[in-house]
C-alpha cells in the first residue's frame, strides 16, 4: 500500500499493538480524540501526521481520510458495559462517518474493528463451559447470524452491517475483524473464555497487516491467536487474508505463565 494508511483509536490498546509491530512499511495518518505522546507514534510518524478529533466530527473526518488508500477503524467505546447513549454515538455514528468519508475519498480498504461481543450469545449455560475447552467441537465461523450480549455487541454487528452496505452500495472492500481478547504477552490469567479467544500482539499486528495487503470484497473474520481452546474458527482468515498466527495460548499455564519457565 503505497497511500497513507488512516489508523483511528491509534492510541488505544489495539492501536498500540499495530503500531508496535507494524509502525515501519506504512506511510499512517494517526486519528484520535487524545493526543498521542511521542512514545505513541512509530519512527516516521511526526506530530503533523496525527490528527486529533472525534470520529463523528464529519468535517474533521473528511479532511483526515483526504489522500488515505486504507483505514483501519477501531476508535470507540470499547467496554461491554458500555451505555446506549455512547455506542450510538462512538461507535454506530462514528463508524458511519468513517465509513462514508472513505467512500467520498476513493479509499479502497477498510478495516473495521468488530468484537467477540457480536456473537456473545452464542455462548448459552448449556455449551459453556465446555465451549472453552479443547475437546469441544463447537466453532462459529462467522456466517452465523449475530447474537450480541450486550448493548456495545449490538453496536458492532450494526458496524459490520454498515461495512455490508457501504461494500454492496459503494464498492469498498470491508473485513470486519471479531477481535478476541487482546492482552499483551500472555494470555489473560484465570480467565477460560480468555484463553480460548486470546489474540496476542504480534499475532494482532499480523492479522491487520494481512487486512492491509490481502484482496477482497466483504468479510468477517475472526482474530484470534492459534488457541488449542477455540470456539472461533481462523480458517476464513487464513484463507482469505493469509493469517498465518504464532501464539497459542496452550503454551501458557492457566495463571498465564509460560509452561516453558
Ligand atoms: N482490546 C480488545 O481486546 C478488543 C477491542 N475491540 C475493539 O477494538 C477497538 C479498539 O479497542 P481498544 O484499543 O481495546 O480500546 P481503547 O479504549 O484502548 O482505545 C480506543 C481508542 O479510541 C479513541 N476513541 C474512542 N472514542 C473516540 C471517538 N469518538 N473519536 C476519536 N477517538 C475515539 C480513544 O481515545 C482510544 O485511544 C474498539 O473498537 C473495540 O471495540 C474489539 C474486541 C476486543
Ligand atoms: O470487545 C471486547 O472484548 C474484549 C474481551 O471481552 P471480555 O468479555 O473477555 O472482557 C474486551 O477485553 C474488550 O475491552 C472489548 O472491547
Amino acid at each position: 500500500m503505497d497511500e497513507p494508511v488512516l489508523l483511528t483509536g491509534a492510541g488505544g490498546r489495539v492501536g498500540q499493538a499495530i503500531l508496535d509491530g507494524i509502525g515501519e512499511p506504512y506511510d499512517w495518518r494517526l486519528f484520535d480524540r487524545e493526543p498521542l505522546s511521542a512514545e505513541e507514534r512509530p519512527p516516521g510518524v511526526s506530530r503533523e501526521d496525527v490528527v486529533v478529533g472525534d470520529v463523528t466530527d464529519e468535517s474533521t473526518v473528511a479532511e483526515a481520510v483526504d489522500g488515505c488508500g486504507a483505514v483501519i477503524h477501531l476508535a470507540g467505546d470499547p467496554r461491554k458495559t458500555a451505555p446506549w447513549d455512547s455506542v450510538l454515538r462512538n461507535n454506530i455514528d462514528g463508524t458511519q462517518v468513517v465509513m462514508n468519508a472513505s467512500v467520498e475519498a476513493g479509499v479502497e480498504k477498510f478495516v473495521f474493528a468488530s468484537s467477540n461481543h457480536v456473537v456473545g450469545a452464542y455462548e448459552t449455560d448449556d455449551r459453556t463451559p465446555g465451549m472453552y475447552r479443547t475437546s469441544d467441537e463447537f466453532r462459529l465461523d462467522g456466517t452465523e447470524l449475530p447474537r450480541p450480549g450486550n448493548l456495545y455487541g449490538v453496536s458492532k454487528a450494526t458496524g459490520e452491517f454498515l461495512g455490508r452496505y457501504y461494500h454492496d452500495e459503494h464498492d469498498l472492500s470491508v473485513v470486519c475483524v471479531r477481535i478476541g481478547n487482546l492482552t499483551r504477552e500472555h494470555p489473560p490469567p484465570e480467565y477460560e473464555r480468555g484463553h480460548a479467544m486470546w489474540l496476542s500482539h504480534r499475532d494482532c499486528a499480523h492479522l491487520f497487516d494481512r487486512c492491509l495487503r490481502a484482496d477482497y470484497g466483504f468479510e468477517i473474520v475472526y482474530g484470534i491467536s492459534d488457541n488449542d481452546r477455540k470456539y472461533y474458527s481462523i480458517d476464513r482468515a487464513r484463507e482469505v487474508l493469509g493469517y498465518d498466527p504464532q501464539d497459542n495460548s496452550s503454551e501458557y499455564r492457566f495463571d498465564g505463565t509460560p509452561k516453558g519457565e
